[in-house]
């Protein structure tokens, strides 16, 4: 197994106005390549920040992180990720295709490779035909498969995902869940997401890290069972419910669950 993020007694502490704010303690974590791993925990937990340092966008004040056997911040300069945010955070001024291309023209590809890969990764998130559209002539599950798109354009094979449906209505959600394992299987990426949802967790997941704030940690580390293969009614299957019940014990043990929480 390649090991493409291995964090060892990982902390991160803000120093704010109002004294120290610890996001992370003690995180001892490896995701092998191909892995889909979700970060659950309620607000705070420091899901978002684990993923920011992976991405070398906050340093840790402790213990070790290497990301494809590299510093962050190697793993940074070799363009070792793409970022998928919530919001989509398209160029509004910007064609979906042009939006698509930016991390392509910064890097200075070729009009050639960029036309290419564009095309590529259009096809990949199904929105081949609406290239010249704009942002806001999109849907917003639209749009967030062009943020998607763009950030798999240039081929890294570490995918950061925050949240990224976290704004969509169910059905799009729904529909977008089981799009993502198909584009994970297609691509044989390796998949880091954050969610505070339990069955959008258990659905995607090969690994879910249950985290728990104040200060950040890990309290669980469930692998799942579920085949790779999962059509979206897997979600009412004993064995998806019985890895759900262990989330929320997860949540529930690290004192980070209260109904409608997360
Ligand atoms: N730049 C910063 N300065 C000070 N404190 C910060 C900073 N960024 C995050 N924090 C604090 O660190 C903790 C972890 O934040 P983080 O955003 O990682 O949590 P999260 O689990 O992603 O939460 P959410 O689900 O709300 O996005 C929180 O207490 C937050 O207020």
């Amino acid at each position: 197994m390649t090991s493409v993020v291995s964090a060892q007694n990982l902390g991160l502490t803000f120093p704010t106005g109002d004294g120290d704010i610890v996001a992370l303690s003690d995180v001892n974590l490896t995701i092998n390549k191909g892995d889909f791993v979700s970060f659950i925990g309620p607000s705070g937990c420091g899901k978002t920040t684990f993923l920011r340092t992976i991405a070398d966008l906050e340093k840790p004040t402790s213990g070790t992180l290497s990301v494809n056997g590299m510093s962050p911040e190697e793993a940074r300069k070799a363009r070792a990720y793409g970022y998928v945010f919530q919001a989509a955070a398209l160029y509004p001024w910007r064609t979906i295709e042009k939006n698509i291309a930016l991390p392509l023209e910064i890097m200075g590809h070729s009009a050639a490779k960029q036309a290419e890969r564009v095309k590529r990764t259009m096809e990949l998130v199904n929105l081949s035909g609406f290239e010249k559209k704009y942002p806001w002539q999109l849907s917003g599950g639209m749009q967030q498969r062009a943020s998607i798109a763009r950030a798999l354009s240039f081929d890294a094979d570490l995918l950061l995902m925050d949240e990224p449906f976290g704004a969509l209505d169910e059905i799009v959600r729904d529909h977008l869940n089981s799009e993502l394992l198909k584009l994970w299987a297609r691509t044989e990426k390796t998949i880091c997401f954050v969610t505070h949802s339990i069955p959008e967790a258990v659905y995607l997941s090969t690994r879910i890290v249950v985290m728990s704030p104040r200060p950040g940690r890990v309290t669980d580390i469930i692998e799942s069972t579920l085949p790779r293969d999962r059509p979206l009614d897997i979600r009412e299957t004993p064995e998806f419910l019985a890895i759900a019940a262990r989330v929320r014990e997860g949540l529930r043990a690290g004192h980070s669950y209260e109904e409608g929480s997360v």
